[in-house]
């Protein structure tokens, strides 16, 4: 009898060397994905992709600039020419600066829609080439935020940028339908790792407060009580990266323990 070999499906995280990107990564690598684990901070990832893979069969670090178009595109093809196919786009890799109203700047502006929306514009460019090249769909999922559908206080910037991705992953999922590609959003609430340690940071020194009263100026309202993990998110992507979700393209999953509902 002749035995078939399915090939693995794969993946693309960006942002992947900590944080949630890196539970994404690793959920993922779980669920039977081989992994491009993408960071700016190519020592993240590569550590990131050493535990997941030892012998890097199913996991790769590789370094890429999100606001950079080319290095994103340099990527993808590099996650197709490793592992031989492309089935998947994370983009996750983000900024979340404090920005009280007045205190923004045009570099500031340019860095973080550079990043946050521009790594998502540019992702989806990227995985599209590459499902064209490979003449089959794919799955696009981007990051927003709770604060990308609600404005949140002092996130002047970040949440615009939140907005943006959602209306951006909307047109993506009317435009790309007809390709066999759906794009979906993933909104995290209150998620503890370094960006959200350090907006509470950064919060309650704002206001001569300490980190905990800075992070409860967020985390106060969750109907669930309690802080989310980086995996609570991470199942959700799961979901949208799988065939379960195969009739589903153009909406957020919020998953914030109950902050914001729709
Ligand atoms: N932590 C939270 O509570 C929430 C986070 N999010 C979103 O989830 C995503 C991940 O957030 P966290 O893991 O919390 O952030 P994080 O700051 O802990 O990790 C972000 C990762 O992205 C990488 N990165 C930053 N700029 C990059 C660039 N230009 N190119 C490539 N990589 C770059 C960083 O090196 C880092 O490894 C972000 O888009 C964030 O806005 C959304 C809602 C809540
Ligand atoms: C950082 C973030 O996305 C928040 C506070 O929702």
């Amino acid at each position: 009898m002749e035995v078939t070999i399915m090939a693995k499906q794969v993946a693309l995280v960006t942002g992947a060397g900590q944080g949630l990107g890196e539970a994404i990564a690793t959920r993922l690598h779980d669920d039977g994905f081989n992994v491009a684990v993408v960071d700016l901070n190519i020592d993240n990832a590569n550590k990131v992709a050493k535990k997941l893979s030892p012998d890097g069969s199913e996991a790769i670090g590789i370094k890429a600039d999100v606001s950079d178009r080319d290095s994103v595109i340099a990527a993808v093809n590099k996650a197709v020419d490793e592992f031989g196919d492309f089935n998947v786009i994370v983009n996750n890799a983000g900024l979340g600066p404090t920005t009280p109203i007045d205190t923004i700047t045009p570099d500031q502006f340019k860095l973080v829609y550079g990043v946050n929306v521009g790594g998502v514009l540019w992702g989806i460019q990227a995985a599209h080439q590459a499902f064209k090249k490979l003449g089959h769909g794919g799955k696009i999922i981007n990051a927003t935020s709770q604060a990308g559908v609600v404005g949140n206080p002092n996130l002047a910037l970040y949440s615009g940028t939140k907005f943006a991705v959602r209306g951006i992953t909307q047109v993506a999922a009317r435009d790309l339908a007809e390709e066999g590609i759906t794009a979906n959003a993933y909104a995290p609430g209150i998620v503890k790792t370094p960006m959200m340690f350090d907006i509470a940071h950064q919060v309650g020194k704002n206001a001569g407060k300490d980190d905990e009263w800075g992070m409860q100026t967020f985390a106060k309202d969750i109907a669930l009580k309690r802080l989310s993990e980086p995996e609570d998110v991470a199942a959700a992507v799961s979901f949208l990266a799988g065939k379960d979700s195969n009739y589903v393209t153009g909406q957020t999953l919020i998953v914030d323990g109950g902050m914001q509902f729709q």
